[in-house]
């Protein structure tokens, strides 16, 4: 398995040491803009795989926007994960990085699928939902093989505040106690934390916590993202990464894992012709079903909200591609 990372910042070079440590990669690229970032951050990388056990090789490729061979390194990748692009500062939103990241994702994309024709591509650039629209317009992949990560992160974050909450009212919980997921658009003000579906060793946790300590978890989810960044400066790295590599690996080992992932929807929840987070079974051809929840009530309408809120900020697209 070949996997090019696209991007050596924060995330990108955290997905590409997620994946060298989990060693099921025989090679992984990683490409970015800025001269020498990329090798450097694999000669760290591999620096570390005699102490860590790992036999990937990470080779770091300088590649200049309009460059034409500069992918060249990447030919015949299986999957291309997509970093590259501006993160948020603490006070912005995820959209408003649509301006700068749509040039940068569609350049990269262009450039990534000429030499592998037949990659899986994974976006993870802000605004994720948009850019994987983007992505799938752009070039014209099929749809299962355009996903953009989102939901796997802020199903994670949901997990985490669950067990704090759990914590709080008494009980021992880990993450790992927990399973929960997030739908909907990567959005501050609209993902959708299904409480309704969210078990602590396979219990509700509806049974364990009241409906102000579950609304909390909702409200610090859906912020989880907009929190780190006040808290580094610049957005988040290591569950991003880890998010990422997870999606990699479910495609790599054609685990068949269902994952909540940014999908193209055509008919499914109702809706088109626009790309949100619903569960999905992940394997080697990529995104290989949707699942259809049965959404009701008050989840049914803020999932609706969220795909609204994506499709306006889809609807940005042509201007900021100017
Ligand atoms: N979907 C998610 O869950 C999620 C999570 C975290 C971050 N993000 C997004 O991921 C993106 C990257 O975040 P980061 O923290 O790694 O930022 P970063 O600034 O640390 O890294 C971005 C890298 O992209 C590179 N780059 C820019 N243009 C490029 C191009 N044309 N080709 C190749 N490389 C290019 C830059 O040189 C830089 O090294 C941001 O848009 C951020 O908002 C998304
Ligand atoms: O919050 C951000 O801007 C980065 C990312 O989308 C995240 O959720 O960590």
């Amino acid at each position: 398995m070949k996997v090019t990372v696209v991007g050596a910042g924060n995330v990108g070079a955290t997905v590409a040491n997620v994946l060298a440590g989990k060693n099921f990669c025989s090679e992984v690229m990683l490409v970015d803009i800025k001269k020498g970032y990329a090798e450097g951050k694999a000669m760290d990388i591999m620096q570390t795989s005699h102490l860590l056990n790992f036999d990937t090789t990470v080779i770091g490729v300088t590649a200049e926007i309009g460059d034409e061979n500069g992918y060249a390194p990447t030919a015949g990748s299986d999957v291309v994960v997509v970093t590259s692009g501006m993160p948020r500062k603490p006070g912005m939103t995820r959209e408003e990085l649509i301006g700068v990241n749509a040039k940068i994702v569609k350049g990269v994309v262009d450039q990534a699928v000429k030499y592998s024709p037949n990659a899986i591509f994974i976006i993870i650039s802000n605004p994720m939902d948009t850019m994987t629209f983007l992505t799938l317009k752009d070039s014209k992949l099929p749809r299962n093989r355009v996903i953009g990560q989102g939901g796997m992160l802020d199903s994670s974050r949901f997990r985490y505040f669950l067990s704090k909450a759990l914590e709080k009212a008494g009980y021992k919980a880990t993450p790992t106690d927990i399973d929960g997921m997030v739908i909907g658009g990567h959005n501050d003000k609209t993902m959708v934390p299904l409480t309704s579906i969210a078990t602590y060793r396979g219990i509700p946790v509806t049974e364990f916590l009241s409906k102000e300590a579950l609304d909390d978890v909702v409200a610090q989810t859906k912020v989880g993202g907009a929190t780190l960044t006040g808290l580094l400066g610049t957005s988040a790295w290591y569950a991003p990464g880890a998010a990422a590599a997870a999606m990699v690996e479910a495609i790599a080992l054609d685990s068949k894992k269902l994952m909540p992932c940014c999908v193209y929807l055509d008919g499914e929840y109702g809706e088109k012709d626009l790309c949100v987070g619903v569960p999905v079974i992940l394997g080697k051809d990529g995104m290989e079903k949707i699942v259809e929840l049965k959404l009701e009530g008050d989840e049914k309408a803020k999932f609706e909200a969220s795909v609204q809120a994506a499709r306006d900020t889809n609807a940005k697209l042509d201007e900021a591609l100017k």
